[in-house]
């Protein structure tokens, strides 16, 4: 037992996490930091200065609260540096980063067998090895002459200025060492860097104490050793032994947390499993040198993706009953998610995560998410031949619906929680000293009381089938529909050939939002009054039974729609869809208070929100002015409006965390020729300066302004025509709006969109189409907005520009048009994103405008529906017009029903 008290700095990816801790082991402090993502000469570093900086502060706080006589640290793996004498040459890189195609193909050449070193060919810069090769193509020199160490002893090295490296995080999935012999691997001895490592020590070694530079930075004694420390899941190994209930035996420990990662503790090398390479297993190194069987999943990432709600995560400890309740009906009714959500590692790396039965609330996909993640588990287990006992620490040990449904899948293992906060410090405390107490009792965790084994048997059929998955919803049937990965591969191909990547595309389309509108659903009638008439020069035509008569209606349909639109959406809410509790509030008394039921629908349902103010469909309203009026009490009154408007704006971009674009567009104008067109556009933008005078933080809320070439009844003079917005955006720095319907029958947004990105801050796009006087038909897949969506993949801002849609046809089933308008506008886009626009812009550049038009012209006749198959088939939404068919269904049980 160590006299004074230690300090375990844990650096993980995501947090840097210090504890300080008593003779006796007890916990006195802790202190946690996320970690910043630093780019560095152009490359993507760890984060390095930040952690130094807080670390010294840390311990100056550590050191005034007790006597410290060590300092273990503990550090993710698949990172390190070069240091020469006292100074960090070569950067610690940020694991996340791919290095250049080049880069990686070269090193994929050079780098040994799985056979030889345990690691599998891993993506982006998880192999330690592939980052080596990068760094020295980047610094030869330094490469020459520097010492390479491994992230846990930089900090070592740092704190005590001696050099060091160990084996489990040398032995983790780097390439550069042999766990059965014990040696550096070939390549690393040919690529010259085995003799670059700093000299092997043990990670109990306590390399020496903490320089006189930290000393002073913390008022550490001068008595203060440094360990060596170890790769951070070699630590939690390390703390399963100093349980009772393993002590010796074999136990496997499956670390959970932005990674899952189980390593089993073999009773001898004789029981060493072999393992596949190509799922995601890999042989660690414990601290006495053994290798160590592992297999990992990104499962806390996964999880995130699957609950798909927006940084606002389920609190699962105040949710417990209910996750429990939603994930046993979700085994009962066959609801689950199929690997992998985070492509190219785990189990299962080739399949591509997909929903069977999404559920629309982001509790239901949590409590999926964690059935997702006992499979998921049990299979990586598998694969490591673990058995007898397992022990789950980290942080999805407090989700109770994980753990006992991978207690129900394993009914042969005993699986235990651990003291899973601090269980990792706690080894990295063992290896400092052997004689301290347990850090807790281990729980044993009880089975789910449900049939898992029949769902775990149908998950595993679809998972290892290979082919697609389409569920059938009316029947609750899973079927299998082969073919759409086939031919999205040949596309794949086909693309590839003219330097398109789709899976990138893909990944590029998945980060598209589109605001749909919520005036679709119920013809612009708003719930403000029952049965008020539509101004302002805009009608919906059509009497097709089934519009929505209330929120609850309109929500429902919504979440209909939705559901058979791949991507994550928004939804564009008008003032007059307020909740008014049946009380009449008129436009200028409207508060957030009446947007909160959309709120809180929006967070459930995983959407953000947009708004608009609502200048039309009202008494002050009803001669066609209103902010431009004469009169200056109507104009008051909606100025008030306006102002109020943004307020909701601000109020729905802070709950839901994601920016509202708050739309103006008023149809003021006359119908016959006016004799003044200067002053109603004066006081037009007087009344605007008085909305827009209060600042609002623009990540909250940004305001737009849309402009329209004529309306019914407003055929001869529109006050906020094109120029007038245009100079009025620009001037005033607010984004415009765009409507496609609202310019001359041969204008084109299109042709407008990378002029208003270079002077404006942002766009609102109202994706619509105009047929002869109507501006407002669902959006159907033709040239314009083709043109649409290749103009805005091509201006690289696509952060700037906010995409909604704006048409209204009460002609047809309304959610149908729902469906058809988004899922067309993200066809436009996803075409955007196949296009070879450097081959295009070569040609362009080069004069050669013959292999532009022929190259544009066999864009068209490209695989790209296939891509869109497969988009839709792994975003869990019906391909092609399977969709429809759902529409029918909801046609018939529920719109048919509405009076
Ligand atoms: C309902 C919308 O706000 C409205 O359609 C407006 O954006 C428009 O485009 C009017 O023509
Ligand atoms: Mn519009």
């Amino acid at each position: 037992m160590a006299k004074g008290s230690v300090v375990v700095l844990d650096v993980g990816k995501t947090l840097a996490k210090a504890t300080l801790w008593s003779p006796e082991r007890r916990l006195l402090l802790k202190r946690s930091r996320p970690n910043a993502r630093i780019t560095e000469s152009g490359l993507p570093v760890l984060d390095y200065k930040g952690i130094e900086e807080w670390l010294a502060g840390v311990l100056k706080e550590f050191a005034a609260t007790a006597d410290i006589e060590a300092i273990v640290p503990v550090g993710h793996g698949a990172s390190g540096c070069l240091v020469e004498g006292d100074r960090l040459i070569v950067p610690p890189l940020d694991y996340e980063a791919t290095p250049p195609d080049d880069i990686c193909q070269e090193y994929r050449a050079v780098r040994d067998a799985f056979a030889l070193t345990g690691s599998p060919c891993l993506p982006m810069g998880l192999n330690f090895g592939t980052q080596l090769f990068w760094l020295q193509s980047v610094f030869p020199k330094e490469f020459a002459r520097g010492t390479i160490l491994m992230w846990p002893q930089y900090w070592a090295w740092r704190l005590c200025g001696e050099k060091a490296i160990e084996v489990t995080s040398l032995g983790c999935h780097t390439d550069l060492w042999q766990p059965t012999t014990g040696k550096p691997s070939p390549m690393a001895v040919a690529q010259g860097w085995a003799k670059r490592f700093a000299p092997l020590r043990k990670a109990s070694d306590v390399l020496g104490h903490v320089s006189h530079e930290w000393r002073e930075r913390t008022g550490l004694s001068r008595h203060c050793k440094v360990l060596c420390g170890l790769h951070d899941s070699n630590a939690a190994l390390l703390a399963s032994r100093l349980h009772p209930e393993i002590g010796n035996r074999e136990c496997t420990v499956l670390s959970t947390g932005t990674w899952f990662i189980a390593m089993r503790s073999l009773p001898s090398a004789a029981d060493s499993p072999i393992l596949t390479e190509d799922r995601d297993c890999l042989f660690n190194v414990d601290v006495w040198g053994n290798p160590v069987p592992s297999s990992r999943f990104m499962g806390g990432r996964e999880a995130e993706l699957l609950e798909d709600s927006a940084g606002d995560f389920v609190d699962v400890a105040g949710n417990a009953d209910e996750l429990m309740r939603l994930a046993r009906k979700a085994v009962e009714d066959g609801v689950c998610a199929l690997p992998a959500f985070e492509a190219g590692v785990g189990p299962f790396p080739r399949n591509i995560g997909r929903w069977i039965k999404r559920p629309a609330d982001k509790l239901g996909r949590r409590a999926v998410a964690a059935l997702y993640l006992a499979l998921m588990a049990n299979a990586s287990l598998d694969l490591i031949g673990a058995r007898g006992r397992i022990i789950i620490e980290g942080r999805f040990g407090a989700d109770p619906v994980f753990t006992r449904a991978l207690a129900a899948l394993r009914p042969a293992d005993a699986i235990y929680l651990s003291n899973a906060a601090d269980n990792l410090a706690f080894g990295a405390l063992g290896l400092f000293d052997d004689a301290i107490p347990s850090g807790s009792d281990m729980k044993k965790v009880d089975p789910l009381d449900v049939d898992i084994a029949r769902y775990a048997e149908a998950w595993r059929a679809m998972v290892t089938d290979g082919g697609t998955v389409q569920t059938d919803n009316n029947k609750g049937a899973t079927t299998m529909h082969a073919g759409i990965t086939s031919a999205y591969e040949a596309a794949k191909q086909r693309y590839a050939a003219l330097g398109v990547n789709t899976d990138e595309a893909l990944k590029k389309l998945d980060a598209i939002s589109i605001s749909i509108q919520c005036w679709q659903g119920d013809d612009v009638g708003g719930f403000e009054t029952v049965g008020a008439a539509l101004s302002g020069g805009i009608q919906a035509t059509g009497n097709y039974p089934g519009k929505a008569r209330s929120l609850a209606e309109l929500r429902a349909d919504a979440e209909k729609a939705v559901s058979l639109i791949p991507g994550k959406h928004r939804f564009n809410l008008h003032a007059s869809y307020l909740d008014n509790g049946g009380k009449k509030v008129d436009r200028d008394e409207i508060e957030p208070k009446h947007f909160q039921s959309w709120i809180d629908w929006a967070k459930k349902v995983g959407m953000g929100l947009d708004f608009n103010p609502t200048y039309f469909s009202h008494p002050k309203a009803a001669d066609g002015f209103t902010l431009s009026h004469a009169d200056k009490g109507i104009r008051d009154f909606w100025i008030q409006h306006g102002i109020q408007s943004r307020k909701i704006g601000a109020e729905i971009g802070k709950q839901l965390g994601s920016t509202c674009a708050t739309n103006f567009w008023m149809p003021d104008g006359f119908k016959d020729i006016p004799a003044d067109r200067q002053s109603p556009r004066e006081r037009m933008a007087d009344s605007l300066d008085k909305i827009f005078a209060a600042k609002i933080d623009p990540k909250l809320n940004v305001d737009s302004v849309e402009a329209k070439l004529f309306g019914i009844g407003v055929e001869s003079y529109t006050v906020g025509s094109h120029e007038f917005y245009m100079g009025y955006a620009v001037s005033r720095g607010t984004h415009l709006t765009l409507d496609s319907g609202h310019f001359h029958p041969t204008e084109v947004i299109s042709d407008k969109i990378s002029s208003i990105l270079m002077f404006c801050p942002g766009l609102v796009l109202h994706v619509s189409r105009p047929v002869r006087w109507d501006s407002d038909h669902v959006v159907v897949l033709d040239d314009e907005l083709q043109s649409i969506g290749r103009e805005l993949v091509r201006s690289g801002k696509l952060d700037k520009v906010h995409i909604g849609l704006d048409y209204f046809d009460a002609s047809i089933n309304r959610v149908a048009a729902w469906v058809i308008g988004t899922r067309n506008i993200l066809k436009s886009l996803m075409m955007g994103f196949l296009e070879p626009s450097a081959t295009l812009r070569k040609a362009e550049l080069e004069g050669d405008f013959t292999s532009r038009l022929a190259l544009n012209e066999e864009l068209k006749s490209l695989p790209w529906a296939a891509v869109w198959d497969y988009w839709c088939e792994t975003k869990g939404v019906p391909v092609g017009t399977a969709w429809l068919d759902e529409v029918k269904t909801y046609e018939r049980e529920v719109l048919s029903k509405r009076a």
